[in-house]
């Protein structure tokens, strides 16, 4: 090379901060480098393709598309070579001397609002082919134009104020960069280091990439192919190594689609649950790429947060190339994108949900918690959500589960309302004195029996316009059911409520003749503001000095012999009317799980004993 054709170049001012960056940039994200440099590659060779479609002179038509790395452990350098469209003097400049794209401006910006730390965010975004920077402190572009009249250049900078391009009489069509390594990245020149960053990141790219003669990136790209063209063992086979998982999966979502956006989605969903064994929350595990080339293998900001348990696979050839550079928050596109995605899997869902209800009830024990938290945090799909939840009732067998849909068929003429109650348990709930009037008048009442239930349905509300309604709390409305035994009288009711109301001060917001009940005497409810004993519970849990004092509606049962004989009673002995009533009211708040304190229970129950024996 001729002293007298060397040019020499200052950077312009934007990429000598860029620079800046990524030479301080942490140590864990220097390793994408090689990532932009395979995606640069790969984009030019895309576009010779478009170029031979149309342009007959094409110089060196025969050379392979593919990407040739060499590491050389003894001179220490890494080349990555390709022979895409390559570049003349003026791209040069133009390519490697300026910043274009307003998405590096963008995160220059954000950087220096942060600071100006390097921070992960480089590893996230990608700054393109000035990577180089990170692991080399010389960088060479060999490089020819894809054009007849071309000539070979060299483009050669230290990374710090500017560049130099001098002839390359040698250079093939496409680029050549070689990176002279930094001391402490000679990692860097290591074959298998090489091979495992290609497979790590660009195992998709769609041409070959080869490591010392042999092609590293094997696995096709399975979600650009036809669904009729690929076996149940090669989407297996995909996704355990895609997931890195070892199970197999429950179901699978294959679809393109281009509007309103391009799409490719390949979307597992395992049939085992790593949150439910009580590990640590998962992180998004559905990758991200454009053309083949991975933008982010953890998007954070892409699907809902509760479809984190998904793996797989999406593509969109309408992300700009830059995406990278942008953050992805803040791209309606990559919103739009998610929206799409998600429906596209609640669909998915919904049908296998109904096609084979064995085998989503099997799924749901295991992943119901993400469900439940969707339909709390996921607006836009609660309804759609909603749909696919499913839970045991009074009229499911034990261990039996039945859905919200399946329970709306099963309503009686007029009934506008779905019932629930919360417990700890089935047997808990069935033995609880609130079903008694359900049972009796036909109605279902489902049964929540997961801590976080409750919350649940407050979410939710309704379901198909029904309110959901618990039948512990005051507030149900009932119609009059034929019920046995005679009652009190109207006015003896009222005087008994009136007593009682006096006894119980503050520890009740009424008293009432209720028709709920049937073999109870007494029942608590919680008044419709009020907390129940499950959110009690909770509120304990997190605040060791939580303290709320239990407040309830009584609903009496005018036929129960007890009830009538304390009718009585409250005349001729007033005494021991206050204590049977106190035992009674305690009685309904233990059955309520309510009772917070139960030495004045304990101390009255023997005073009771002792009476009772004389
Ligand atoms: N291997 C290559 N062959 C041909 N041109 C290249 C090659 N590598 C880089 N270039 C040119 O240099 C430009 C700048 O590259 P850089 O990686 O900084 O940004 P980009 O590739 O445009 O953006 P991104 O990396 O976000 O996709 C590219 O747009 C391209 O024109």
């Amino acid at each position: 090379m001729s002293e007298t054709t060397s040019e020499k170049h200052v950077f312009q001012a934007e990429i000598q901060q860029l620079l800046d960056l990524v030479v301080h940039s942490l140590y864990t994200d220097r390793e994408i480098f090689l990532r932009e440099l395979i995606s640069n590659a790969s984009d030019s060779m895309e576009k010779l393709r478009h170029i031979e479609s149309t342009e007959k002179n094409v110089h060196d038509p025969e050379l392979p598309l593919q990407v040739v790395v060499t590491a050389d452990k003894e001179a220490g350098t890494l080349t990555i070579q390709d022979h895409g469209i390559g570049m003349n003097r003026e791209e040069l400049v133009e390519n490697l001397g300026t910043i274009a794209h307003s998405g590096t401006k963008a995160f220059l910006e954000a950087m220096k609002e942060s600071g100006g730390t390097p921070s992960s965010m480089i590893g996230q975004f990608g700054v393109g082919f000035y990577s180089a920077f990170m692991v080399a402190d010389e960088v060479e572009v060999h490089t020819r134009s894809w054009r007849q009249e071309g000539e070979g250049l060299v483009w050669k900078s230290d990374g710090k104020t500017g560049y130099e391009i001098e002839d390359s009489p040698d250079a093939q069509r496409g680029v050549k960069i070689v990176l002279k390594l930094k001391d402490d990245q000679k990692e860097y020149a290591e074959d298998a280091r090489v091979k495992h960053l290609i497979e790590t990141y660009s195992n998709f790219v769609g041409f070959p990439v080869l490591v010392d003669g042999t092609r590293v990136n094997e696995v096709e790209a399975l979600w650009l192919k036809n669904k009729s063209e690929i076996s149940e063992e090669e989407y297996e086979e995909f996704y355990k190594f895609q997931a890195k998982a070892y199970d197999k999966p429950a179901y699978r979502l294959h679809f393109a689609a281009d509007a309103p956006i391009a799409i490719n989605a390949l979307v597992f969903v395992p049939s085992e649950n790593p949150e439910r064994m009580g590990l640590n929350k998962i992180d998004p595990a559905v990758a991200l790429y454009c053309k083949k080339v991975l933008i982010d293998s953890e998007p954070k900001d892409l699907l809902p947060d509760w479809m984190r348990f998904l793996k797989g696979v999406i593509d969109s050839a309408d992300l700009p190339l830059n995406i990278s550079r942008e953050s992805m928050q803040d791209s309606a596109l990559v919103r739009k994108l998610g929206s799409v995605i998600s429906k596209r899997v609640l669909k998915m869902f919904d049908k296998e949900a109904t096609g084979d209800p064995e085998k989503w009830q099997a799924f749901y024990k295991k992943f119901d918690r993400f469900f439940k938290e969707g339909v709390a945090t996921d607006f836009a799909n609660k309804e759609a959500l909603a749909k696919l939840l499913r839970f045991e009732s009074s009229m499911t067998d034990a261990g039996k589960l039945t859905s919200f849909s399946e329970y709306v068929t099963r309503m009686n003429d007029g009934q506008e309302t779905i019932y629930y109650i919360v417990g700890s348990s089935r047997e808990q709930l069935e033995a609880s004195p609130y079903l008694e009037a359900f049972k009796k008048r036909g109605l279902e009442v489902v049964f929540f029996t997961d801590a976080v239930d409750e919350y649940v349905v407050e979410a939710l509300g309704e379901f198909d316009g029904k309110k959901l309604q618990s039948i512990s709390q005051g507030g149900v409305d009932l119609d009059d059911a034929e019920v046995e035994g005679e009652a009190l009288s109207e006015e003896e009711t009222g005087k008994l409520c009136e007593f009682l109301k006096e006894e119980f001060g503050d520890r009740v917001t009424k008293v009432e003749a209720g028709k709920r009940l049937v073999d109870s005497p007494v029942i608590a409810l919680v008044p419709q503001d009020g907390m129940t004993a499950q959110m009690r519970a909770m509120m304990k849990a997190m605040d060791e000095n939580f303290k709320d004092e239990v407040k309830v509606e009584l609903e009496i049962n005018p036929r129960h012999p007890l009830v009538k004989k304390l009718a009585e009673t409250k005349d001729s002995n007033p005494d021991l009317a206050k204590l049977v009533a106190g035992q009674l009211l305690d009685n309904s708040l233990i059955a309520a799980g309510l009772l917070e304190d139960a030495r004045d229970t304990v101390r009255r129950m023997n005073e009771l004993m002792e009476k009772a024996m004389g």
